[in-house]
């Protein structure tokens, strides 16, 4: 066998799909992807035009790719897919798979090809790293005991808003919430039911709530909700609709029926809001003066929370330094 030849073979078995394109945009010769299993070797688009295999928008994005890659000279690197709706031409004995991802690398080559400049593409199928990044995504943001956001996740929302707000956008509240006496839940009943309660409470909460508000577990028994667009007396209404929701909707486990009830703390952003502390901070006040008032209530912030607060701060078992 030539050297040649050897070359040949060698870059055809390559697992990643190598495509030569010449600046317009014309598939000038396609090597290897055995390992990128589409079922379809890709050989036939050599000759053709890229928007003569694929969706006019994908093919304009490609060929700017392959330009920039040639002009400046420079890799570029794409994240790209296709899927039932956007797919390359496929001959019809290969099954459309629903969805396939693709890292590609695209290189500048030292090459004249029919007086055009050749840019080289590399094609990876990262499918299955795509759906392995997007299980740890949700992993690290979701909270595995109710499905709703954890307090990593549910902070950085909220922080994101309070940047929004202080750049313009729309004031937004928040409700802090806390199951009343959750203790005795677990220390009578066992911390399975207490978990079965935990869910019971979201559940509820959920289900009254739509879909693009942000609701997360931000500690133990503890609860929050951002209120995109709605002002402390909006908040406080819905707050009350949900507590009210609750209070008649016991939590039934298999061997008890468990009357639950919460305590809420209501606040609205304000401008002098420079980060998530502070708002925080008001909502946690008002909860804890509605356990004041005698829990399973709504309180809004207001300088009576302050108050309680203080006195609470003011016992003798710790001092404020
Ligand atoms: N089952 C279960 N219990 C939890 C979890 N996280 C925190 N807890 C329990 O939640 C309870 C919180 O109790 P406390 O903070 O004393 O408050 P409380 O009994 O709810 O009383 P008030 O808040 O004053 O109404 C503690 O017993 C924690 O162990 C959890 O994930 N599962």
């Amino acid at each position: 066998m030539g050297l040649l030849d050897r070359y040949y073979a060698v870059i055809d078995t390559l697992p990643d799909h190598m495509f030569l394109f010449s600046e317009s945009g014309r598939y000038l010769d396609v090597y290897g992807g055995d390992e990128n299993k589409t079922g379809f070797d890709c050989k036939p688009f050599i000759g053709k035009y890229l928007h003569d295999v694929m969706p006019h928008h994908l093919a304009d994005d490609f060929l700017s790719l392959i330009r920039t890659a040639i002009h400046l000279q420079e890799t570029q690197i794409i994240k790209y897919k296709f899927d039932e709706d956007e797919m390359i031409e496929l001959p019809n004995h290969v099954m459309v798979p629903k969805e396939i991802w693709f890292e590609g690398t695209i290189k500048h080559l030292p090459i004249i090809e029919q007086g055009e400049r050749v840019a080289l593409w590399i094609a990876k199928n990262i499918t299955r790293q795509h759906y392995l990044e997007l299980e740890l995504k949700t992993l690290s943001e979701i909270d595995e005991l109710t499905g709703i956001l954890n307090r990593r996740s549910f902070s950085s929302i909220l922080k994101t808003h309070v940047q929004d707000y202080q750049h313009g956008a729309k004031p937004f509240s928040l409700i802090l919430y806390d199951i009343d006496l959750f203790k005795r839940v677990n220390d009578t009943l066992g911390h399975a039911t207490g978990d079965e309660v935990i869910q019971h409470v979201v559940d509820v909460f959920r289900s009254e709530l739509d879909p693009e508000v942000s609701f997360g577990r931000i500690g133990g028994e503890e609860f929050a909700i951002l209120l995109p667009e709605k002002d402390i007396h909006d908040a406080h209404e819905l707050a009350e609709k949900l507590r009210q929701r609750l209070e008649k909707s016991p939590c039934e486990t298999e061997f008890y029926e468990i009357e639950i009830t919460v305590s809420m703390g209501v606040t609205q952003v304000n401008k002098d809001d420079q980060d998530t502390l502070a708002l925080i901070s008001r909502a946690d006040k008002a909860m804890y003066q509605a356990k004041k008032e005698g829990r399973n209530r709504t309180c809004k912030y207001s300088n009576s929370s302050e108050r309680e607060y203080t006195q609470f701060n003011q016992c003798n078992w710790f001092k404020k330094k």
